[in-house]
């Protein structure tokens, strides 16, 4: 019953996603936990937009396992990765936004650095503009098991919260439920297009 109820929150979550444009085409995947073993990921290759519960397979969190033999996201072993790391999480949203997408190219380093937007604090744990928040970007891979040994080694000397960018690619983000998940990823949003504005209008 609650499986039910916390698969029917991520699936409101999906249509939000899809109706904001925030997973074009067969973009972004979706995933809410079950258990301390087993989360429910969305089928690969589907509009996102338009999902509905049918649409999601268990998924084991250890070895990627999808007992019903369909073919769950082409990106499940960084939704497992985080279940992993972080047992706090419970749900993780991954989409291809324009502020995302672009904003991880021009940024050249490892991480994107927000500092002096209200929005922060729209993030958990953070209680003031003036602080330095950090997002990890990592380079783009087609290779998910190599793209997330790496993430999971940086993981070790750098915790990750709230979510990391792809390269050229797109957001990562996950909560303590669907609902903070959300909250995550629509102030994420938000700071990725206030700092594309800053960028733009403060060149030199
Ligand atoms: C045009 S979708 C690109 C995909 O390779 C991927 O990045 C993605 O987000 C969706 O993959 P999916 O396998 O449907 O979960
Ligand atoms: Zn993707």
């Amino acid at each position: 019953m609650t499986d039910h109820l916390h698969l029917q929150q991520l699936v409101a979550a999906c249509h939000w996603i899809g109706a904001k444009g925030w997973a074009p085409a067969t973009g972004g995947n979706m995933s809410v936990r079950q258990s301390a073993d087993w989360c429910w990921l969305s089928e690969s290759g589907k509009d996102k937009g338009s999902l509905t519960t049918a649409d999601f397979l268990q998924v084991s969190i250890a070895d990627n396992h999808a007992p019903s033999g369909r073919k769950p996201s082409a990106e499940t072993g960084l939704h497992t990765l985080i279940y992993r790391l972080y047992p706090q999480a419970n749900a993780v949203l991954h989409v291809h936004t324009v502020n995302a997408t672009v904003l991880s190219r021009v940024e050249k380093s490892p991480a994107l650095l927000l500092n002096g937007f209200e929005m922060q604090k729209s993030l958990s744990g953070q209680t003031t503009h003036l602080d330095t928040v950090p997002v990890a970007i990592f380079d783009n891979d087609q290779d998910i098991d190599a793209l997330a040994d790496r993430i999971a080694d940086y993981a070790q000397t750098h915790p990750l919260r709230y979510g990391f960018l792809l390269r050229g690619h797109g957001l990562t983000c996950w909560g303590r439920d669907v609902a903070e998940a959300r909250r995550h990823l629509e102030g994420l949003e938000f700071l990725f297009e206030c700092e594309m504005q800053r960028r733009l209008l403060e060149r030199p």
